[in-house]
């Protein structure tokens, strides 16, 4: 049985002030069934790990350096997230892929430097509109999990995001027949890779335009295992309906 994730993605959003929504969170979500993680700038990272050590909230990164450490000028590396306090690092975001030019060989040496200092790798991947009206999502998702994800991967260490690019901050969210295909399709190949043991536990979130009035109708599609959640995770208010949903969901 896989346990359920609400990871948040606060993007390049949030000043010290903001980690109040923290507290707001952990105060009024319960979520005894799921995992909850916010991935948040470099800069809050430790007050914020340090401001939830008493609650089962998880605090990410969203994005690492391949290397441990040396000459890489504003880069900063899994080690250094570990050390303030981060126990998960999202990998491979499509905001990230255009804006530096991450490829599948990036990502997955990002996601071995994670593991190896003992973060969640939360990887993503997901088409673009152009790919999409063209036929060819599962060709690029398959091809993205294929190079982004390393051998290495076990249930405890990597996630698969499936964002699908035109759906993110958007408003215009897949429709559930869509993430169904793409969720199937990203459990058979992690199956067919793994083992059935690794790749049927290794958890599969959704991500894009993901709200409090369309999360049930998500986490009601088979091998949705939770949300990856950017805008909605900004505040308890938006942030906390999505999790209730999650919870209340069916169990894998
Ligand atoms: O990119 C996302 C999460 O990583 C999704 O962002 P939105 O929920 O704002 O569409």
């Amino acid at each position: 049985m896989r346990r359920k994730m609400a990871a948040g993605n606060w993007k390049m959003n949030g000043l010290l002030a903001d980690l109040v929504q923290l507290d707001r969170i952990a105060a009024t979500c319960p979520a005894p069934d799921a995992d909850l993680l916010i991935c948040l700038p470099a800069s809050l990272i430790h007050p914020a790990s340090q401001q939830v050590r008493h609650s089962a909230m998880m605090i990410g990164a969203q994005d690492c350096h391949w290397n441990a450490a040396g000459a890489h000028t504003g880069d900063i590396s899994a080690v250094q997230l570990a050390d303030a306090g981060a126990a998960a690092v999202i990998l491979g975001h499509s905001e990230r892929r255009a804006d530096h030019q991450e490829d599948g060989a990036t990502v997955r040496a990002k996601a071995q430097a994670a593991q190896a200092s003992g973060l969640i790798a939360v990887i993503c991947v997901g088409e673009t509109l152009a790919e999409r009206d063209a036929g060819a999502t599962l060709d690029v998702i398959g091809a993205q999990l294929d190079a982004s994800v390393p051998d290495s991967a076990t249930a405890d260490s990597v996630v698969i995001a499936y964002e699908p690019v035109w759906a993110i901050g958007t408003g215009r969210i897949a429709t559930t027949d869509q993430i169904a295909e793409v969720h199937a399709f990203l459990r058979a190949r992690l199956i067919d890779r793994f083992s059935p043991q690794t790749g049927g536990a290794i958890r599969l979130l959704y991500g894009g335009s993901v709200k409090p009035d369309n999360a049930a109708q998500i986490f009601a599609v088979p091998e949705v295992d939770g949300a990856l959640v950017g805008g909605a995770s900004l505040t308890a208010d938006d942030f906390c309906p999505i999790v209730a949903a999650l919870e209340a969901s069916r169990t894998s």
